[in-house]
């Protein structure tokens, strides 16, 4: 069979798989039961995608990767679907043996060598060389064909009974070596050296079975696409918890260096998602939450403008002198009065200055932006663009994360509404094929996430020559390790316009100064810097909290907040997406309905999470810093910081997931006083509760005033510009005094 032939043969062998009516009914039962399943069962639904038109009793001969007496995908039978698994063995073995599947131990199964047999209960899928041999798994591995899953001995101490397992929940076996599983092991189907398939079955079968059953799901299908078809990770296999994952799916992380927030389409496997399309329905594009009691406030923050010459700031939209239906779009989206930032911005950007511009969270920058940037175009007449493979859009929006741009997309689509101008917006996590073809139909603003963006000029499908507007938003973290080099490969690519010829304009709500002598590089001399409050500030309408909590105390913690709470929506930020994974398991648990977001969810995973926070289906979602930056989500009450950040300005960002456009939020901070993180940002953050008015608890000045002496700790360096730091010569003291660090939850999510 030649490689493409593949493909048709896992479309077939969803002809061939067993019948999963016996599972669905629990996980029927399952979603009445418990309310905090309902995204287990959607994904179910992607599952059924997969496998449709299943023959019940195929089931006895396994062949998920129909036939050729390989074993294939294995076998669900009566066992596995009344969750048994542990019990009883879960996959048993009469079925299976002759037909190799799950059965016939050593060289294709599961049993004997541990895994679903007979020793299920104790074993789980481990020790014994987890599920197989190396040449097993679920058919067989790389040696012996199709199938894989897993096995090796890595799989050690790490069993799969818990709720993201098979089986009955079990916390003692629960899935946080999850990833164990497939380091350097087939593990379900591990692509490349998994053989052919496998799966992940994360989340199937017993009554814990919720949304967070994905979580095992990359540990198993890391590098490979199990169920799916993959390039790398072999033929098949399955992400039962994702639904089917078809050829060459996103895994998400770049190998290596990088960023979780895309990928390159040169390494990992290639992506089929493509995201469902944004309603067209005139309400829904118009659709925005209410301003605040607080927004009228805006107007006593000091502003700071610096530069030469900066014009005026206008107060007033009628002043902004917007084209008409640009001034229609803004009333339709409920802006009346304008921000600060926007007072400011809009005439500067107008103006054909460059800008660097840090104002609050949630105050309105992206129109700070978006608006000057489409009155401009439409007043110099922007061509209608059409039908070409190659586009030369006027303006390019970058920013780090991919629901972050999607967002940005989604304000530039509704501002631009009914005039000639298109917006299009390309991210990781999604079909290449697909952010092309978006492309060609006509681009005048492309908003992107940076490797997506450095993926389709190198494809020459996106020209360069007439960007006239180039706008980093979140730049200071643009500007930081892990984007730098592509905004600097960006600046560099072939036909670029030149720092003179378009305005480059840079926003954010931190901007620590080594960032800002960066930015100075590739802005305009005479650039003007807006600053609104003061730079790194939290927001003023986040009520702050910091309570004193040991880490093994955490969690009984939130559960008291979250109880208190109700069901007002709530972030939780974790410092690992393990963790996140780990503590909404543990909140659907205890009958919280919690999703989670992170590096390591597919994107459609992670579009599916946000949704259901969004609509409220999931009042709470456990994220990592992933989720800190930029996300405007209507009724975020409560910011929770699990684990605290150790960088002072993820901790601005993320507690600015709440209390923005206006309205008042909370955040509440555990601090384990043991804790490196903590150390480290004590005093930061004793700063910043005090600028923003905030009760500073006598513990942790203590211990802000002793972390002097921490390791790290530079007690001459602040890393609150007050205004530009051209003021002070360009350099910053802390700059002179030690090197500019990365966080490290960014490290973790970005590098993990
Ligand atoms: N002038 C305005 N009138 C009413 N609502 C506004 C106005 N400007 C912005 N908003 C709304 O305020 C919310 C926050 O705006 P935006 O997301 O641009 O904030 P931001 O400053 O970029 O925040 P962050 O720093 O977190 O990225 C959005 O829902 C936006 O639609």
């Amino acid at each position: 069979m030649s490689e493409e032939d593949w493909e048709s043969e896992i479309d077939n062998a969803a002809v061939c798989v067993p019948s999963f009516s016996n599972l669905e009914q629990a996980f029927q039962d399952n979603q009445k039961s418990s309310s905090s399943n309902h995204d287990f069962n959607k994904n179910f639904g992607s599952f059924e995608r997969g496998f449709e038109n299943t023959k019940g009793n195929r089931s006895d001969r396994g062949d998920f990767g129909r036939g050729r007496g390989r074993g294939g995908y294995g076998t669900f039978n009566k066992d596995w679907d009344s969750n048994d698994n542990q019990e009883s063995g879960g996959f048993s073995n009469n079925k299976n043996e002759e037909n190799g599947s799950f059965g016939d131990g050593r060289r294709r199964g599961f049993q004997r060598r541990g895994g679903f047999d007979d020793d299920g209960k104790r074993n789980g899928f481990q020790r014994s060389g987890g599920f197989n041999d190396e040449t097993s798994g679920f058919g067989k591995g790389r040696r012996g064909g199709r199938g894989g899953f897993g096995g090796g001995d890595r799989n050690e101490n790490t069993s799969f009974t818990s709720h993201h397992g098979f089986g009955n929940a079990d916390e003692k076996t629960s899935l946080t070596n999850r990833n164990d599983f497939n380091e350097e092991t087939s593990g379900f189907g591990r692509g490349r050296r998994g053989g052919r398939g496998g799966s992940s079955f994360s989340g199937f079968g017993s009554e814990d079975i919720n949304e967070n059953t994905f979580a095992s799901r990359d540990g198993f299908n890391n590098e490979s696409s199990s169920f799916g078809i993959g390039r790398r990770g072999g033929r098949g296999g399955s992400s039962i918890s994702g639904g089917f994952r078809g050829r060459n799916e996103d895994v998400g992380v770049k190998s290596g260096k990088g960023q979780d927030e895309f990928e390159s389409s040169d390494q990992g496997p290639r992506v089929t998602y493509v995201p469902p399309p944004p309603s067209d329905n005139e309400a829904d594009i118009f659709k925005h939450y209410e301003t605040g009691i607080n927004f009228d406030k805006y107007d006593d923050i000091v502003v700071d403008v610096s530069g030469s010459d900066a014009p005026p700031a206008i107060l007033t939209f009628e002043e902004a002198k917007l084209p008409d239906t640009l001034a229609r779009n803004v009333h339709k989206a409920g802006y009346e009065k304008l921000t600060p930032i926007q007072k400011h911005s809009i005439p500067i950007v107008m103006a054909g200055r460059d800008l660097m511009a840090c104002a609050q969270t949630g105050s309105g920058k992206t129109a700070a932006f978006l608006l000057p940037i489409l009155a401009h175009m439409m007043a110099n007449g922007v061509a209608s663009s059409s039908f070409h493979p190659l586009q030369e859009p006027e303006a390019i929006v970058v920013a780090p994360t991919r629901e972050l741009i999607y967002q940005i997309y989604l304000d530039a689509r509704k501002f631009a509404y009914g005039t000639c101008v298109r917006p299009v917006v390309i991210y990781g996590g999604t079909q290449t094929g697909y952010s092309l073809r978006q492309i060609s139909q006509g681009c005048n603003v492309l908003c992107a996430t940076p490797g997506r963006l450095l993926d389709v000029i190198k494809k020459e499908k996106i020209g360069l020559s007439k960007v006239r507007y180039l706008v980093l938003d979140e730049a200071d973290r643009m500007l930081d390790m892990g984007f730098k080099e592509d905004i600097y490969a960006l600046l560099h690519s072939p036909g670029m316009t030149s720092t003179e010829n378009r305005q480059t304009l840079m926003f954010s709500a931190t901007f620590p100064t080594q960032i800002q002598s960066l930015a100075r590089e590739i802005l305009k001399p005479d650039y003007l810097f807006v600053v609104v409050g003061q730079v790194g500030g939290a927001c003023s309408d986040v009520e702050q909290q910091v309570v004193e909590v040991e880490e093994y105390g955490k969690k009984d913690k939130l559960m008291e907040i979250l109880q208190e709470i109700g069901n007002e929506r709530t972030m939780v930020f974790v410092k690992t997406k393990k963790k996140a994974d780990f503590i909404a398991t543990f909140l659907c648990q205890e009958k919280i309905p919690s999703t989670s977001i992170h590096g390591d969810r597919l994107q459609k995973e992670r579009e599916i999470a946000l949704k259901d926070f969004r609509t409220g289906q999931c009042p709470v979602i456990v994220a990592t810093s992933v989720a800190a930056r930029g996300l405007d989500i209507e009724n975020v009450s409560h910011v929770i910081n699990f684990d605290i950040p150790d960088d002072i300005d993820e901790y601005v960002h993320r507690i600015g997931r709440t209390g923005r456009c206006g309205n008042t939020g909370r955040a509440i901070s555990f601090f384990d006083r043991r804790g490196d993180d903590e150390q480290r940002i004590a005093r930061s953050l004793v700063k910043v509760l005090a600028d923003a008015h905030q009760e500073v608890p006598a513990w942790l000045e203590e211990i802000a005033f002793s972390a002097q002496g921490m390791p790290g700790f530079n007690p001459r360096a602040h890393r609150f510009a007050s205004t530009d730091d051209r003021k002070r010569g360009g350099f910053s003291e802390d700059q002179r005094i030690s090197g500019y660090s990365p966080s490290v939850a960014q490290m973790e999510e970005n590098w993990e």
